[in-house]
């Protein structure tokens, strides 16, 4: 496993060991120690899977009680990926990560607790399979606005198309609204 730093340090991409034969390949996802070497000593207690279409961007995510670390990855297709750091303390308050995970690249992201979280989907169809830290609290969830120009996220979305978002992700706050993290 390659654990890379991203323009967010304590969001870190990760790179599994893929072994492949005449079958097909195999790769370890997740491994408490390896994990917890590279400094990510993640305690995990929800497992995750959702299947999302083209242009489907699904986001701005995080909760204010029972905030998750989640591991990200691609069972299926590929997407961007993005954080965002909501810690007040941090020194990368504000600041947004994006990366391309994909079946094709196998790369996962560890996002720490006190990110929002999201991604929009590239290919036809995506299975986006996660490892969570702590429970879901949907009445501490609250929703960023994806495309809220002060964030400004460069989503890879081309000219002429819209992003499928859900109600409630359409209806997101604004970067200056939202409750941030300690
Ligand atoms: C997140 C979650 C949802 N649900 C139920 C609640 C709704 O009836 C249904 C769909 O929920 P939602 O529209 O919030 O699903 P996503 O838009 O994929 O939400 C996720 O999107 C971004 C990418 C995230 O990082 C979070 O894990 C999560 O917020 O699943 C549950 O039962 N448990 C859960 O942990």
């Amino acid at each position: 496993m390659i654990f890379k730093r991203t323009c967010m340090p304590e969001v870190v991409l990760i790179e599994p060991q893929v072994f492949g034969d005449s079958r097909g390949f195999f790769m370890e996802t997740w491994e408490a120690r390896k994990f917890a070497e590279a400094g990510i000593p993640a305690h995990f207690v929800q497992d995750n899977h959702s299947r999302s279409s083209r242009w489907v961007l699904r986001g701005l995510h995080y909760q204010l009680q029972q905030t998750q670390g989640k591991l990200v990855r691609v069972g299926e297709g590929e997407v961007f990926d993005v954080a965002v750091d909501l810690r007040r303390s941090s020194p990368t308050f504000g600041q947004w990560a994006g990366e391309y995970l994909s079946a094709e690249n196998r790369r996962m992201l560890w996002i720490p607790p006190g990110f929002a979280h999201g991604f929009l989907v590239l290919s036809e169809r995506v299975d986006f399979i996660y490892k969570c830290t702590d429970y879901y609290d949907p009445a501490s969830e609250r929703t960023l606005l994806w495309n809220d120009p002060e964030l400004g996220i460069e989503w890879p979305i081309p000219a002429g198309v819209e992003a499928i978002v859900s109600e409630k992700d359409r209806h997101g706050l604004p970067w200056r609204s939202i409750e941030t993290l300690p």
